[in-house]
């Protein structure tokens, strides 16, 4: 398991049984200054052993959607998930039916890390990251990736007693594979006001190919009675996303929770705009044109909230879709819906595999 001596160990260590858990080296260590390589089957191996009482992951399966030759380039897998913000899940978010325990961060960081480094995205857009530097930031970049953090001006997390410091949007990409060529924070505006939204967007090269594409990752606005302002914000987005695509040349992918059903303003302005996006997750419907049936499902004071609300727009001249992770299904989420023992957040992973489309630039 590598060298641990003089590490930190964890008041978790003399509860666990395994030999991985009785030297948990990279979990309680994230210490920036470590910077060594992590063997991600160690990490995982580290995880599972925190886990150990728990009920085994459920099995997710990657849906081919190829529908021409394949690619010389290895795909680009992106992973789009609101992790669900440790302090917001005690404090705030009122989920009635998930046991307080399920929501232990020693134990919920482990199903998270387990949930990343079993798909092993090449990028990660993750919301409601409110442990950024003493976990993801330290840890990732142990695995390979390049992160960069934008927190919420006013996160709600910095109300809830015990906090550890706001939430906000995070982007990771793995350095060997990706070179960054511009980033950008965008603090999001809705009618020229400045909002508590925030959005990063990356201009990244394949170091295999030497192709360029834009990234960019958004936690829109919350809460029925708020459509008019994710519009906006929406709007601002896609504004910002012209200006950094240089009006569409340069691909791009879209990872977010717009907090917005289909059926919203915000989603038809994604869906028309000449940014020319299409949305990845409806590939996986027989037709191709209906979004999967949830993306979020969570039970509340106020009764059962499933929701469509996560996506991952491409380009959809300049870029295809090679396949999408399933979602879980009704009986695998169980009666007590999410976040639970088995699945860490009230929302679900979304994975998808893109290559590029042989073609002429003008196509974009
Ligand atoms: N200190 C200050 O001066 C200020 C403080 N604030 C704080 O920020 C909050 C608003 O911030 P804003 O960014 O607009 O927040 P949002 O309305 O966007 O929601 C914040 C979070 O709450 C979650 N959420 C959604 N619905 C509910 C619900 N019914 N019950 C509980 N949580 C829910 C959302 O999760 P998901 O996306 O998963 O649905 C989201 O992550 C205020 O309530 C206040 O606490 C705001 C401004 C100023
Ligand atoms: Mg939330």
């Amino acid at each position: 398991m590598g060298n641990g001596t003089g590490r930190l160990y964890s008041a978790l260590t003399k509860t666990l049984s395994s030999a991985a858990a009785q030297h948990p080296e990279y979990l309680v260590s994230a210490d920036p200054d470590h910077l060594e390589p992590i063997d991600p089957k160690e990490l995982l191996e580290e995880c599972r052993a925190v886990l150990h009482t728990r009920p085994p992951r459920y099995q997710r399966d990657f849906v081919d959607l190829r529908t021409d030759c394949p690619s010389s380039h290895p795909p680009i897998r992106v992973m789009q998930w609101n992790i669900l913000a440790q302090a917001l899940g005690e404090g705030k978010d009122n989920f009635v039916q998930c046991p307080v325990e399920a929501l232990k961060w020693e134990e919920r960081k482990c199903l998270i890390l387990e949930e990343i480094l079993a798909y092993q995205p090449d990028i990660l857009c993750l919301q409601e990251v409110d442990h950024y530097f003493d976990t993801f930031q330290p840890l990732l970049s142990r695995l390979g990736y390049q992160g960069t953090f934008f927190p919420k001006p006013w996160s709600p997390c910095l109300d809830v007693e015990h906090n550890n410091g706001p939430d906000g949007c995070a982007l990771f990409f793995l350095q060997n594979r990706f070179k960054l060529i511009n980033s950008t924070n965008i603090r999001l505006t809705a009618m020229t006001l400045k909002t508590n939204q925030v959005a990063i967007a990356q201009t990244l090269e394949c170091k295999e190919s030497g192709r360029q594409f834009c990234i960019a990752v958004t936690h829109l606005k919350a809460r029925t009675g708020w459509e008019r302002f994710r519009s906006a914000q929406g709007c601002d987005l896609l504004q910002n996303l012209q200006n950094i695509t240089q009006g569409a040349k340069i691909p791009l992918i879209v990872c977010g929770d717009f907090n917005a059903e289909p059926t919203e303003e915000v989603y038809q302005h994604f869906a028309s705009s000449s940014l020319n996006l299409n949305s990845a997750y409806k590939l996986l419907s027989p037709d191709g044109q209906s979004e999967p049936p949830y993306t979020t499902w969570k039970i509340r004071t106020s009764g059962e909230c499933r929701h469509t609300l996560d996506y991952i727009w491409y380009s959809r001249h300049a870029l295809n879709v090679t396949s999408a992770l399933d979602l879980l299904t009704e009986e695998q989420i169980g009666p007590n819906r999410l976040p639970s023992f088995h699945y860490p957040s009230d929302h679900l992973s979304l994975v998808c595999d893109f290559s590029f489309s042989e073609g002429p630039d003008e196509l974009f």
